[in-house]
Order: structure tokens, then C-alpha cells, then sequence
């Protein structure tokens, strides 16, 4: 059996995987498939909103020199000479001593420059009885007072929300260039893995990682198939992969990386050649493989089954390649420091990543559960991650930690 290679730092894994992947070629998508994604062109407008003057308020439209002085003991009375509603617009000039009923959003006729709300009148059809003078221009919205032709609406980059959306939507646009979604297939293996919902064998267990996995692809804002369970034949294994290789941009696998008999995913392609296999000085997460499969060079993490392993190999290594296909900056959590509630104990050589939980607005973190790979449980307390530096053996209760959280701290994708 060949000797395992000398263990790689988290940085020089991460670099290594970032040094292989590319942005994913932006196209124009329409505007809902660009939700959470960053912009890849910037957008200036191709008109002005309002893109006429129209009426703020449901009203009349008048001279505003005819109605000057109005008031309770000096009410002005105006013939109506017809009525201008949003989007049905036949009356496209007023002449002086004349009004026209107009309803919130329609053109302000030509020659009119203030709007009377029904509210200062009698309500009148054909003629009108004015009780107070609007203000030059009052409750008229002009023309390009919101945005003008030529505005910068979304520099490149933006991370599109509601907001941009809702912007370019009302300047006409129906597409921006973004980057697509990346395909991420994940496959489980193990011949002991079941799928959830079905019975349960006295030595198997449930598929949990390629729903942690997916749902943690899909936050990423990646498109997640999850394939399921493959059991631990190469021939399996090989056979599914190249099933799925169509629709991938990156695949993701669960499993059969580490030292045992039945290790399918080191064993099925360790002879391609293009795979690296290797431990990370890390824990949970050592087993660790990452390269390239099939005529498109499509990326593939092969990641330890160990659920928390998995996990944790997700967020440090899969999420910034994601985030770098689609463009998404940065690419990584950020570390933060807090202080820990409790005294810690953390083996050399490795750097640990303690499950904890965060208390919002203290600056504390609490570990939970122990260093097991295995403890879901825990995993699913967990909002964060204490970062135990590889030479730091022992820290006391209020001692300052990095600290990364897993539920906050990058925008866009999802
Ligand atoms: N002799 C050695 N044994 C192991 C080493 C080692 O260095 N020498 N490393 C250990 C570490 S660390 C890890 S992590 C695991 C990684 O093993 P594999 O990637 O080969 O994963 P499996 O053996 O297939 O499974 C490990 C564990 O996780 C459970 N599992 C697997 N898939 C799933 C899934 N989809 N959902 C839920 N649970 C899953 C599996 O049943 C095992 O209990 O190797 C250690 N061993
Ligand atoms: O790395 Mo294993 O991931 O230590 O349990």
C-alpha cells in the first residue's frame, strides 16, 4: 500500500482548489433567475422615471394661476372638460380656465401644473368647485426626477436583490448578465447508507450528508442534484459519475476516502490520475480529494463521509469554489474573534474546528458537543465554528478565538 503524503495546511488545500476554478461564463438571464446572484455588467438606464409627468394624487388637473387664491370663503369653480386616467390618456393638453378629472399615475395634460386633490373640492363632473390652490407643481411627480436617462442603476458586481430587481423591471429591462447557477451533483457512498423514509437494516443508517450537502449547495446559491446513495463498487461508482458528469459543473461525494477496505471513491479513481488524495491538517475534515473527471475536466470534492467531516470540508472548501463560479465576493466566511465562555483542549499538529454556538451582540461562543466527527446532533445546535489554531493545545475560559459563522456573514447566492 503506498504511504499517505504528508498532511497539507487548510490554506494551501483552499489555494490549490481557487487556483482551479474559473468564474462560469456570465449570459443575459431573465431578471428572476438573477435573484442573489452578482451583476455582471452594469446597467445605466435607457429612460428616465417617471418616464412622464403624471399626477401623485386622484384629482384635477389645472392652471395653476386659474385657481390662485382659492379658499373656503373664496372657492374658484372650473368647467370639467374631461378626465385622465392611468394608462388611458385621450386629453393630452389643457387649455387656461379649463380642468380635467385625472387619477394617480396619468400624464399631466401639457399646460396644466398642479394637481388638485379630490379632497379640496366638491367632487364635481362638469364643473368643479376648488376650495384650495395647490402650490406650483404640487402633486405633480416629473419626469426623470426619480432617475434620468443614463443613471448608473447596478455597477457590476452588485448582488441582486428585490430592490435592483424591482429597478430594472421599471426601466424596461427583462435580462441581466449574470453568472449562471453552477451544477453541483452529489453522491453518497456507503453500502450501509439507506435513504430516509425507507426501513432501516440493523447495520445500515440513513443518507443524512447528501441532504447536508444539497441544502448547503442550494444556499450557496448552486443548482444541488442529489443523486443519492451509490454503494461501495468502484464499477457502481464510475457508472453513476459518468451518468451524472452531463449536468454537473462540480461534483460533490460523500465517503470512501480514508483508509478502510471498501474506500470506493479513492479506489475508483485514484488510477485516473487526476485526482489528488491526501490528508488536511485539519479535524474534523483530514481525508480529503479534489481534481478533475471526464472530457470536460468537471471539478469534483471528494469529501469524508463523516457527517460533520463532510459538513465542514463543504464550508471551507466547496463554498468558495462556488462562490468563485458564480462570481460572489468573498469567497470565504469570515473569521471573527470572540471570547469563549468555557476552558478548551485541542490536540497538536491539526487545526480544530470546535461546533459552537454564538450569543448575538455579547461576543461570546460557547463550544458544543465534543471534537466526534460523528455528532450530528451537536452539529445541527451549532451556528458556528471555533477555529483552534494547529499549535494552541489548551485555551482558558475568555481567551479570544476565531470564530466563524455558519449562518451569516456572506451575502448573494441563495
Ligand atoms: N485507519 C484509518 N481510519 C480512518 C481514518 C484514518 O486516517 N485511518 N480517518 C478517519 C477520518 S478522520 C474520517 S473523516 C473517516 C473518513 O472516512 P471515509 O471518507 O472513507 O468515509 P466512510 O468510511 O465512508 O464513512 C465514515 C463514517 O461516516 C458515515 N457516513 C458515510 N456516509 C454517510 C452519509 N451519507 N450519511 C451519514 N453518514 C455517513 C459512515 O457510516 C461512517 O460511520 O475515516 C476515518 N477512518
Ligand atoms: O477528519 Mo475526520 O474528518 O477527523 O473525522
Amino acid at each position: 500500500m503506498p504511504e499517505a503524503p504528508p498532511p497539507i495546511t487548510v490554506e494551501e488545500h483552499l489555494a490549490r482548489i481557487l487556483a482551479a476554478v474559473r468564474p462560469l461564463p456570465a449570459y443575459q438571464q431573465p431578471l428572476m433567475e438573477a435573484l442573489g446572484l452578482a451583476a455582471a455588467e452594469s446597467v445605466v438606464s435607457p429612460i428616465a422615471l417617471p418616464p412622464f409627468d403624471n399626477s401623485a394624487m386622484d384629482g384635477y388637473a389645472v392652471h395653476r394661476a386659474d385657481v390662485e387664491g382659492a379658499g373656503p370663503e373664496a372657492p374658484v369653480e372650473l368647467p370639467v372638460v374631461g378626465e385622465i386616467s392611468a394608462g388611458n390618456a385621450q386629453l393630452l393638453a389643457l387649455s387656461p380656465g379649463t380642468t380635467a378629472k385625472i387619477m394617480t399615475g396619468a400624464p399631466v395634460p401639457t399646460g396644466a401644473d398642479a394637481v388638485v386633490p379630490y379632497e379640496w373640492t366638491d367632487h364635481g363632473v362638469a364643473r368643479v368647485r376648488i376650495d384650495k390652490a395647490p402650490t406650483a407643481g404640487q402633486h405633480v411627480r416629473r419626469a426623470g426626477e426619480d432617475v434620468a436617462v443614463g443613471d448608473l442603476l447596478v455597477e457590476e458586481g452588485t448582488v441582486l436583490g428585490p430592490r435592483h430587481l424591482g429597478l430594472l423591471a421599471s426601466v424596461g429591462r427583462s435580462t441581466i448578465a449574470v453568472r449562471p447557477r453552477p451544477r453541483v451533483v452529489i453522491l453518497s457512498t456507503g453500502t450501509e447508507l439507506r435513504e430516509p423514509g425507507t426501513a432501516l437494516g440493523h447495520d445500515s443508517i440513513y443518507d443524512g450528508n447528501s441532504y447536508l450537502l444539497a441544502a448547503a449547495a442550494r444556499r450557496a446559491g448552486a443548482l444541488a442534484y442529489r443523486v443519492g446513495i451509490v454503494p461501495d463498487q468502484p464499477r457502481a461508482f464510475l457508472d453513476a459519475l459518468e451518468d451524472q458528469l452531463v449536468r454537473a459543473d462540480v461534483v460533490v461525494t460523500s465517503g470512501g476516502v480514508s483508509m478502510g477496505d471498501h474506500d470506493v471513491v479513492k479506489e475508483a479513481l485514484a488510477p485516473l490520475g487526476t485526482v489528488w488524495f491526501g490528508p488536511v491538517a485539519m479535524q474534523p475534515g483530514k481525508p480529503q480529494g479534489f481534481g478533475t473527471v471526464g472530457e470536460d475536466d468537471t471539478l469534483i470534492f471528494t469529501l469524508p463521509g463523516n457527517p460533520v467531516s463532510s459538513y465542514l470540508s463543504f464550508e471551507l472548501f466547496v463554498l468558495p469554489a462556488l462562490r468563485t463560479m458564480m462570481g460572489l465576493a468573498p469567497v470565504s466566511r469570515p473569521e471573527v474573534s470572540m471570547r469563549l465562555t468555557h476552558a478548551i483542549t485541542s490536540p497538536p499538529g491539526r487545526r480544530q474546528f470546535l461546533r459552537a454556538t454564538t450569543e448575538a451582540g455579547h461576543g461570546r461562543v460557547t463550544p458544543v458537543g465534543g471534537p466526534g466527527s460523528h455528532l450530528v446532533g451537536d452539529l445541527a445546535t451549532a451556528d458556528a465554528l471555533v477555529v483552534v489554531p494547529e499549535d494552541v493545545t489548551a485555551l482558558p475560559a475568555g481567551a479570544e478565538v476565531g470564530v466563524i459563522h455558519l449562518d451569516s456573514g456572506l451575502e448573494g447566492g441563495h
